[in-house]
């Protein structure tokens, strides 16, 4: 089998002979013995499992996110909507899997935390990548990579790139709705913060959701992800909580309370606020 890079990231393989088994096409014998613990505890093996497999959702998420903005931008809809619901039904299951961390209790887990260092799901870099690609552009995320320039170079591009809400905007735009100037011409580095003509545009297809079936379903489609998101957020403040308490973090922040606060963040704030205009 011979296996090469197609844009730098992702290996392609080509394999023209019928030969190639299960386990060589899933490259399991690389998957399967990636996990390595630090200690002897038998827990430490779900700890490490469980954070593999987000990792894995969350590239199936970036692949599904990257493409829909793109099919957004080139007006192609259906495949849009198609992918987003992809994208909430991973996020489905990746909520479900705070229950069986759960089962972890808290005396299990200090039997092994200290050998994490200051290793922190705050450093999870495809996490970041998502919340970009959400919209939610933080310069503070951009810091915590400065010693490895390949993972700060793969952030910078998706923080200069729209988002899935700036593509949904730029739609609201080119469907007629008036989008105010200083938004269009936006620099997506910025936070985004909630904008009245957006608002009143999201409230317009909303009350009139048979002319403007497309952008109703697009609005809707981004609530579902927004809810799920904040269902994560949610589950994993709580689980860390009847885990660890109110420890500080080895990330280093105050813990609980830091995942209590980003709870506050929202990213379409005015699909929210459109609710109390209808
Ligand atoms: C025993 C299990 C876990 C504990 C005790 C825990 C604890 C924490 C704490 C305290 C933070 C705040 C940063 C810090 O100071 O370290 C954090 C952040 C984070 N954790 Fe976990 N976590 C757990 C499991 C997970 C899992 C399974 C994931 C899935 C990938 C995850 C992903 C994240 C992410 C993405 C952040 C950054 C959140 C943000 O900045 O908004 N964590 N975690
Ligand atoms: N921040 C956690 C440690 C932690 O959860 C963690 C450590 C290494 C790799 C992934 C982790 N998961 C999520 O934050 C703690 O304070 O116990």
């Amino acid at each position: 089998m011979t296996t090469h890079k197609n844009d730098g990231s992702e290996k392609v393989h080509t394999d023209f002979s019928s030969r190639m088994t299960y386990g060589e096409y899933l490259n399991l014998e690389e998957l399967l013995s990636a996990q390595n613990r630090l200690s002897t505890h038998h827990d430490e093996m779900l700890f490490i499992v469980i954070h593999q497999v987000s990792e894995l959702w969350m590239k199936l998420t970036l692949h599904e996110l990257q493409a829909a903005i793109e099919a957004i931008r080139k007006n192609h809809m259906q495949a849009a909507f198609k992918m987003l619901a992809r994208v909430s039904s991973i996020q489905k299951q990746i909520i479900q899997a705070w229950d069986v961390l759960s089962t972890l209790t808290p005396s299990e887990y200090m039997e092994f935390r200290d050998h994490l260092g200051q290793a922190s799901g705050f450093q999870s870099y495809q996490y970041r990548m998502i919340e970009f690609a959400l919209g939610y552009k933080t310069s503070h995320v951009l810091k915590i990579y400065e010693k490895d320039p390949d993972l700060q170079r793969g952030l910078e591009v998706a923080y200069r790139a729209p988002s899935l809400y700036d593509a949904a905007i730029e739609k609201l735009s080119d469907s007629g709705f008036p989008i105010s100037e200083k938004l269009l011409d936006r620099d997506y580095m910025q936070l985004y913060e909630k904008d009245a003509s957006v608002e009143a545009a999201w409230t317009n297809v909303y009350k009139d959701v048979e002319q403007y079936w497309d952008l109703y379903q697009l609005g809707e489609k981004l609530v579902d992800i927004e809810d799920s998101l904040q269902q994560w957020r949610f589950r994993h403040m709580k689980t860390v909580e009847r885990i660890i308490g109110h420890k500080k973090g080895t990330g280093g922040s105050s813990g609980v309370g830091y995942l209590k606060k980003v709870l506050d963040h929202r990213f379409f704030p005015e699909l929210w606020d459109v609710r109390t205009n209808i």
